[in-house]
């Protein structure tokens, strides 16, 4: 094992493990790895880029002399995927290849068409985690701890390539889920390409918008509007990677959309109890309610990692390091932090991400020592 590398809980991969494609995803899962005890080899077209990803501990600047890697992980954009899959298959002639690409039946179609006996080593993937942000500078060696991972094996792979993508999969945290590629490519369409979306949709119409009118902004706003912070070019790549289910999920959106906008007509028309106005508008919210309630993990499907505290936080010097300092006196450890602030208001909310266990006695605890805890 080479130097730096730390101590670790067992793993299946053994590796060591070539990234190319050091962002968000590539980083991530350097970090993830190397906290597993796996070594890793860096490469990216953009020096920086590596660099940033030597210097956040994901790995080390693959080099000439190096072992060869057993696994290789490309997690660059969709659109220069598949020609990297082809090219690391020959240039490793043993290691098992995968890509992270948010699309699969495109790149899918390019390593059968052009890698001839090479794909058998090829399994393609996408784990289901990510952010709003690109680049190493926001890795995170937790980003896949239980979130699936999807694995899409081609017609050619071999068992024991299918196999190690699996248990890469695991190694990190993740959920391993097989799926073809065209179904995995119509599930994301639904779960993830027509949120990112939708978001846009919302947050577009901000462009605008007053300055008043922001100030009031919610967290109903905040909710529909994170991924709306995305990489265009990322998404473009993405979106026109899965183009017939998106369009086909966009269609059906058009449809609810229509019947929503006639309603409205209706009512500003005719007034407010206009036949035809009310019926349609709800009935889009109650599809919502029935869609919502479907999500693992929302209403009481897969637990969530981490509960959450919300505490009002006076808008004043000091008074967020006087909360975490209480915190860390009750013998808390904040996972995770979300600020919330409204333009103007003398109060923010802070969001504090704890064990689930500490929940509650972190609750009692503030609430003990003055603090406004928020039920949400
Ligand atoms: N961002 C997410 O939430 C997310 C989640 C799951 C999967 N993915 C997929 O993971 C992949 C990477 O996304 P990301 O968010 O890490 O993007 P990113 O922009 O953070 O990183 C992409 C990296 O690839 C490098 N790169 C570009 N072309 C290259 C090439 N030809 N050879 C070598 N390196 C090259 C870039 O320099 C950059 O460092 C994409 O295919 C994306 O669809 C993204
Ligand atoms: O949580 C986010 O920020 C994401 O957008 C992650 C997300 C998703 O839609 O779930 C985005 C695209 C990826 O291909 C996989 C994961």
């Amino acid at each position: 094992m080479p130097e730096n590398v730390p101590a670790a809980h067992p793993v299946a991969t053994t590796g060591p493990v070539k990234v190319v494609g050091t962002g968000l995803l590539g980083a991530s899962l350097g970090l993830a790895l190397r906290a597993a005890g796996v070594p890793v080899q860096l490469a990216d077209a953009s020096p920086t880029a590596l660099a940033l990803a030597r210097d956040v501990g994901a790995g080390t600047p693959a080099a000439d002399g190096d072992p060869q890697p057993a696994m290789v992980v490309v997690a660059t954009p969709p659109d220069v995927a598949a020609e990297t899959v082809l090219a690391e298959l020959a240039r490793h002639p043993v290691a098992v290849v995968t890509d992270v690409a948010s699309v699969k039946a495109v790149i899918a179609e390019e390593v059968a068409r052009h890698a001839g006996a090479h794909a058998a080593r090829y399994v393609g993937s996408h784990p289901m985690a990510g952010r709003e942000r690109s680049g190493a500078a926001a890795a995170d060696a937790d980003l896949f701890v239980g979130r699936p991972w999807v694995v899409v094996p081609g017609p050619e792979s071999l068992p024991e390539a299918v196999l190690a993508v699996r248990s890469l999969a695991a190694d990190v945290g993740a959920t391993a889920v097989t799926l073809g590629a065209q179904d995995h490519d119509d599930a994301v369409a639904l779960v993830s390409h027509l949120p990112q979306l939708a978001a846009s949709f919302v947050a577009a119409r901000l462009r605008e918008a007053p300055e008043p009118a922001l100030g009031l902004a919610g967290q109903g706003l905040r909710d529909v509007t994170r991924i709306a912070a995305s990489d265009p070019q990322l998404w473009a790549t993405i979106l026109v990677g899965n183009a017939a289910p998106v369009a086909r999920a966009l269609r059906e959106v058009r449809d609810d959309l229509d019947a929503v906008v006639a309603a409205l007509d209706r009512a500003a028309q005719d007034g407010p109890l206009a036949p035809g106005s009310t019926g349609p508008l709800a009935r889009v919210v109650a599809a919502g309610n029935v869609g919502v309630g479907r999500i693992p993990g929302k209403h009481g499907g897969a637990p969530r990692r981490y509960g959450e505290v919300t505490v009002l936080v006076p808008d004043e010097p000091g008074e967020l390091g006087r909360l975490f300092s209480e915190v860390g006196e009750a013998g808390v450890n904040i996972e995770d932090l979300q600020l919330e602030h409204s333009a103007g208001q003398p109060v923010g909310l802070a969001v504090l991400s704890v064990l689930p266990s500490a929940v509650e006695p972190l609750e009692e605890e503030l609430d003990r020592r003055g603090w406004r805890v928020v039920a949400r």
